[in-house]
């Protein structure tokens, strides 16, 4: 099965390479092209993944005639002839990332920095050569989002300490410091800082191999590999890697058995000198619910934090994220939007989310004029008033006039799914949960639903203006009952 996955990737790739030297596919037809994931060959059929029904239009309408005469170009005659496309909207991000070459693993010393020659010379050579049955598992387990890389996370007073400590870590892993422990409050980059420790490191050292877990997943994994008695690809999958990037720390509090799991996966990495990075709402010392044993493993290595970022750092990172997603945003109104909202960076995003949906949606600039009326509907609140899961449900619910099953339950008609999916996407802006803990309050959904929930959403606020009310209005009488 392995086996054959490789083969799809390569055959995938030969029709790529023949389309990306044909006229009809302009940049942006590439770009849909990104989007999908290569499924298998079944009766001269490819079947291709892709993420939505829009990419699906792009494959089947605009660029069918390319393909079909690409597949004739690199498929023989007992080859794929046609191809169809099925949406799945959970298609994982790290599924999309570019195909892993298993051929550019460079000599030990190519690519990497003069600070660490050589560092990863044996463990290299370990992970070496990559076989094919190990690199389709390899490509998708990384689970790495590309959007948090180095390169977009911005440095401050608040982070710099954090950040070179994980910048140290990805260029010399079980070097620097083992683990590294980032702890901090909700939205402030410990995610974005794994996720990047994981890029950097994949970048320097080709073939490494890396793996970034929240806990709520690790602890389910670890529950279903009992469940289904396989204990051993359970080890395997996390003992067979060089770097281990486990996120939110506090989840396993008092979770006995998973905390001996984890307590066995952090010594086998330990001593064979692989990198742990754990991140953590709170320092080791004040973690309840651990083993004494646990906590002073924490300890082990450099405890770092993540603070609130002063008005500078936020009016950056607006800023770079203007940039990133190509938006004219005059510095008054980003300084405006960073002087507002300061707590959180994860709001911070949403604030801007908003006001250029709704300079989008007008077809005007984004002006000083615009931003207030933006802000004047996001009521900001104290620090004591924390939003609940179950208030953005209950008010979620009564606005649409749906039941609170409705939501938590599996109805896949329009309103009902777009409903959900603005309450997931509340979730995620007014609270500190996680995707996972997200998912598991709306029915044991997987992560991967919660992060297209809130992809789908932010993205439709910007071209449907019902939509965007609808979110604003939501927004405005959830922090009004919480008043
Ligand atoms: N320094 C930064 N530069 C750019 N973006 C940042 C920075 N810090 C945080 N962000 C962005 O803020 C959002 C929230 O960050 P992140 O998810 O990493 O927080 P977190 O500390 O892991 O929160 P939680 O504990 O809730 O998981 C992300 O979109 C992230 O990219």
């Amino acid at each position: 099965m392995a086996d054959d996955q490789h083969d799809i990737a390569q055959r995938w790739q030969r029709v790529l390479d023949v389309l990306s030297v044909d006229d009809r596919i302009t940049a942006p037809l590439h770009g849909f092209l990104g989007l999908v994931v290569p499924k298998g060959v079944m009766g001269g059929t490819f079947y291709l993944e892709v993420p939505n029904d829009f990419t699906a239009g792009q494959l089947n309408q605009r660029m069918r005639a390319a393909i079909l005469a690409a597949l004739a170009a690199t498929e023989s005659e007992h080859g794929a002839h046609t191809f169809a496309v099925v949406v799945n909207p959970e298609i994982i991000e790290s599924e999309l990332e570019p195909a892993f070459e298993p051929t550019t693993v460079p000599p030990a010393s190519a690519g990497q920095p003069t600070a660490v020659p050589g560092a990863y010379t044996e463990q290299t050579a370990n992970v070496v050569p990559i076989t094919d049955q190990v690199l389709p598992a390899r490509q998708n387990d990384t689970r790495l989002n590309a959007k948090y890389s180095f390169d977009s996370f911005v440095i401050g007073q608040s982070n710099r300490f954090a950040h070179a400590a994980a910048v140290a870590v990805a260029e010399a892993p079980a070097k620097a410091y083992n683990p590294l422990f980032i702890y901090g409050e909700s939205g402030l980059g410990k995610t974005h800082l794994l996720h990047a420790i994981g890029h950097y490191a994949i970048s320097l050292y080709p073939g490494i191999r890396v793996r970034y877990v929240s806990s709520e997943e690790f602890t389910n994994d670890f529950i279903n590999s009992i469940a289904n008695n396989r204990g051993a690809a359970f080890q395997a999958r996390y003992r067979d890697i060089d770097i281990l990037l486990i996120d939110d720390i506090q989840f396993l509090q008092n979770k006995a058995e998973t905390q001996e799991a984890f307590f066995h996966t952090f010594n086998t990495l330990h001593d064979h000198n692989k990198q742990v990075v754990i991140t953590s709402d709170l320092p080791p010392k004040h973690l309840t619910g651990f083993e004494d044993r646990m906590r002073s493993r924490f300890e082990w290595g450099l405890i770092t934090d993540v603070q609130a970022p002063d008005l500078e750092t936020r009016i950056a990172i607006l800023r770079k994220k203007a940039q990133s997603e190509r938006l004219q945003i005059p510095d008054e109104v980003l300084e405006f939007i960073a002087s507002k909202v300061s707590s959180n960076i994860r709001e911070l995003e949403g604030t801007l989310i908003r006001v250029t949906a709704f300079a989008s949606l007008n077809r005007t600039p984004v002006d000083m004029a615009l931003v207030q009326t933006v802000l004047k509907d996001l009521i900001t609140l104290d620090d004591d008033n924390v939003i609940s899961p179950v208030d953005i449900i209950n008010t979620t619910a009564a606005y649409f006039k749906l039941s609170v099953e409705d939501l938590y339950g599996s109805s896949r008609s329009q309103a009902v799914a777009i409903a959900r999916q603005i309450a997931m996407y509340l979730c995620r802006e007014l609270t500190n949960l996680s995707l996972p803990k997200i998912g598991q309050l709306f029915g044991n959904r997987d992560h991967t639903t919660v992060m297209y929930a809130n992809k789908k959403i932010s993205d439709l606020m910007q071209e449907r203006r019902s939509i965007y009310n609808q979110v604003t209005e939501l927004t405005s009488r959830i922090k009004q009952g919480n008043r």
